[in-house]
């Protein structure tokens, strides 16, 4: 008994810290068991990137599900991001309805911008964590196949141009990964039957793959704290609201937020048990929103009464950015 040594007693606020961290971790107990070995597709839209701590923070949240147990798979946006590429070359840009008017020129920066710069970033910082991530993109194993849409736009079916819905899902590439225990990292082109590529909006690409992967949950990560009841006017939020209730909401919906909740209605109409918008310029929102009761950000969930809360924090309503 020579060796004995005297530990360092704890300092009683690292003690309080301590407990309070376990205490934490330990009210994790019932999502932890709620989500595991299920597939939750979250959309990391292109509004919400637009920070490096918070990209950071997202990667960690996403790292940290996959090796919780649960089966994440990213879809990304990028709007913004080519927005900033098309203006750098030039190319003007307009969007009709929420959606992008894309030439075959702008197409091709699309394609480079999202599938070769927004994409390889999300996979580098995922892989930050143990290289997990694979991206691809709805190219890729016959992941997606789109077909042109025609928006209706003030009553009118509209074409502008390359843009596709996506049409059939192929979901056997990402199951691989899954099985295979990687991350997915999904960016929304994709061809039609001949080939041609089309621009999809990466909340509908979310939404078609959510279902073909029959996910538990779709998660949209934007840059507001969820659908506002009455925007731009109010900060009101909607924290819930049924499917059935959100149809007729749509029609009377603005820029970004109609691709966005019509995204959420298809996933849930066709078997998605809850499709929920979140303000992704909180850090960690992915977490705050998995593992917490209160819920954040708006909830489409079948047969919910709509609830509408305050705003959480007052951030301004910004104007259309679209
Ligand atoms: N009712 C609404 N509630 C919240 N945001 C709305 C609403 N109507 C329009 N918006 C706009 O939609 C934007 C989100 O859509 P979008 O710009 O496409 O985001 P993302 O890049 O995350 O997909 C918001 O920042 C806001 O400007
Ligand atoms: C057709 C259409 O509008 N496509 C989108 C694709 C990227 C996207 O959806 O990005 P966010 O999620 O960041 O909005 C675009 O060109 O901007």
């Amino acid at each position: 008994m020579t060796d004995i040594e005297t530990l360092e007693q704890w300092h009683p606020e690292d003690w309080k810290k301590a407990t309070a961290k376990a205490a934490t971790l330990a009210q994790a107990l019932p999502w932890l068991k709620k989500y595991h070995g299920k597939v939750i597709v979250i959309k990391y839209g292109g509004n919400a990137m637009t920070d490096e701590s918070l990209k950071m923070a997202f990667a960690e949240d996403i790292v940290f599900l996959r090796l919780a147990g649960f089966k994440p798979v990213v879809v990304h946006g990028g709007g913004p991001q080519i927005s900033a590429m098309l203006d750098k070359l030039g190319i003007e840009s307009e969007f009709r309805g929420g959606l992008r008017v894309t030439t075959p020129e702008t197409m091709e920066v699309v394609r480079m911008v999202l599938t070769g710069q927004v994409g390889r970033e999300l996979v580098g910082l995922l892989n930050q964590h143990g290289d997990l991530a694979v991206g691809l993109s709805g190219e890729d194993g016959g992941l997606f196949t789109a077909k042109k849409t025609l928006p209706v736009i003030d009553g009118v079916a509209t074409d502008i141009g390359l843009v596709g819905e996506v049409v059939g899902v192929r979901p056997e590439a990402v199951l691989d990964l899954i099985d295979a225990g990687r991350i997915p990292v999904v960016s929304t082109v994709a061809p039609d039957v001949d080939g041609q590529v089309y621009n999809v909006n990466a909340d509908t690409a979310a939404a078609a793959l959510a279902v073909a992967l029959g996910a538990e949950k779709l998660l949209v990560l934007t840059d507001v704290e969820g659908l506002y009841a009455d925007w731009p006017n109010s900060t009101d939020v909607i924290g819930e609201i049924s499917p059935e209730s959100l149809a007729e909401i749509i029609p009377t919906l603005s820029t970004g937020m109609i691709p966005k909740m019509t995204a959420c209605l298809k996933a849930v109409e066709e078997g998605v048990n809850r499709a929920t918008v979140i303000d992704g310029r909180e850090p960690h929102a992915v977490l705050l929103e998995i593992f917490t009761d209160e819920g954040v950000g708006t909830q489409v969930v079948p047969g919910a009464p709509t609830r509408i809360r305050t705003a959480l924090y007052s951030t301004s309503v910004t104007k259309d950015k679209k």
